[in-house]
């Protein structure tokens, strides 16, 4: 296992390029299930995981291959399996998403239950209620999802989701796009990776329309072609790198990003003193001045993110005051709290807020990540501190962080990666 040493103090600057979204990537991954022709990705991210997608996939039977220049070429054209085991599975959320398509191509399919950071409970009921409205028989069992179609396939349906699930909205039309007729889905997510999986898959022939809004609609075509899709760029590392920007009073360009798909940060940081300015795929972002306290609260898209919570909490406890930070997404994701008080955050949790009392002066310390973006609000929080802060179980970021120290120490940040040969307890 490896660790991450960051001598904190340096302030950022210059350019840093901005990958394809992780969480764009994996559901696109899964979209080569439902054709037997090739879908090339372009500006892929590699990642922990999407490698571990690609593992899943390349044992259902599709041939995946890395190919220069940042892009994926998936081939479904030998499906073999419908099998998506537990070892398979376990380690994120998106892997889930096989079953829809699964279902859809081969009639049937058993799929582990998930896994994922551990930041709530994480149910899949609305995945497999948008499934059993377009008829598919489902039981659970020892942990496995086990779903089969009615003779003739999957057929349309209309699902009313009682709330806003960026995956289960992503999986309804992966199913859907296949099914006999016409779905709607009512209550979607908006993210831009909802987009982007729906450009994607009109690309391969599907009518997808509405995607982006409450309301999607899809007709059911008998079958999808390959196609050559661009995953869009990372919002949640583009916002996570300006926060960086700020939090070390740096000033950085962050380039192939779409800066339209951050307004809800990009207002936070105004509020906080910090200066934003979006440009054509860029957006640079520089602070000068002392930072102010804001207060935020997480929601679906286009509000704040839950995935750029844990940072902007970071930047928080070096505003000068307090600041109050809800998460309504998920009940337990406030994790990196302690760990940022080990530098010297002060930070109360009350069930569902956080109230930061700003100014602290961080000092670097040993820390662990525990989940994904709480692992990179340390890291923000390490280039922020005076001295030097150890990061241990960074496996966690290298599920969603592609050249994370590379591109950092491109921006004069001093941080290293080595070995870790402590032994956990
Ligand atoms: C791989 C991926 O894309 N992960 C992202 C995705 O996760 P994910 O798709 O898992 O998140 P959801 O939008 O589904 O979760 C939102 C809320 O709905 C609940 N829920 C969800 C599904 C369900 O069947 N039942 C249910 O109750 C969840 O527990 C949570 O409280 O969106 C989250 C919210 O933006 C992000 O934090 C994750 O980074
Ligand atoms: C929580 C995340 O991933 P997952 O949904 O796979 O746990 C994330 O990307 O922040």
């Amino acid at each position: 296992m490896d660790r991450l040493v960051i001598r904190g103090g340096a302030r950022l600057t210059g350019d840093l390029p901005i990958s394809g979204a992780k969480n764009s990537a994996l559901k696109l991954m899964a979209a080569s299930l439902l054709t037997d022709e090739p879908l090339v990705l372009e500006n892929m991210p590699r990642l922990a995981d999407t490698r571990f997608m690609g593992h899943l996939l390349a044992r259902l039977g599709v041939s995946v291959e890395e190919r220069s220049g940042s892009v994926l070429h998936l081939d479904g054209g030998r499906l073999s399996s419908g099998f998506a085991p537990y070892e398979l599975v376990r380690k994120m959320r998106a892997t889930f998403n096989v079953l829809g398509p699964l279902l859809a191509r081969r009639g049937e399919a058993k799929v582990s239950l998930p896994g994922g950071c551990a930041i709530g409970a994480r149910p899949v009921d609305l995945h497999l209620q948008a499934l059993e409205a377009m008829g598919a028989e489902i039981e659970l069992s020892e942990g496995y999802v086990l779903a089969k179609t009615p003779r003739g396939g999957l057929a349309g349906g209309h699902v009313v989701f009682p709330m806003v699930s960026v995956g289960a909205t992503e999986h309804a039309m992966l199913a859907a796009v296949l099914a006999r007729g016409e779905t709607v889905l009512d209550n979607c997510a908006r993210e831009p990776e909802i987009a982007d999986l729906a450009e994607c898959l009109n690309a391969m022939g599907a009518k997808v329309s509405g995607a982006g809004s409450p309301t999607i609609r899809i007709e059911g075509v008998e079958r999808l072609s390959g196609a050559t899709w661009p995953v869009v760029p990372d919002r949640i590392e583009t916002g996570t790198y300006a926060i960086a920007a700020a939090a070390t009073g740096g000033d950085v360009r962050l380039t192939n990003v779409r800066p339209e798909h951050n307004e809800a940060l990009w207002s936070a940081l105004e509020h906080a003193g910090v200066k934003v300015v979006e440009g054509d795929g860029v957006v640079e972002v520089s602070r000068d001045g002392p930072l102010k306290p804001v207060d935020i609260h997480t929601a679906p898209y286009p509000g704040f993110p839950t995935d750029l919570q844990a940072q902007f909490m970071t930047l928080m406890t070096l505003a000068d005051g307090a600041s109050v930070i809800r998460e309504t997404i998920f009940e337990n994701r406030f994790m990196h709290a302690p760990e940022l008080a080990r530098l010297g955050a002060n930070i109360d949790v009350r069930g569902n807020e956080a109230v930061v009392r700003g100014p602290a002066r961080l000092k670097g310390a040993p820390v662990m990540a525990t989940d994904l973006r709480a692992s990179v609000s340390l890291v923000i929080a390490g280039l922020a501190a005076e001295g030097e802060t150890v990061i241990r179980r960074i496996y966690h970021l290298d599920r969603g962080f592609e050249r994370l120290e590379e591109k950092l120490s491109a921006c004069g940040a001093n941080v290293r990666r080595e070995k870790d040969t402590e032994q956990d307890a």
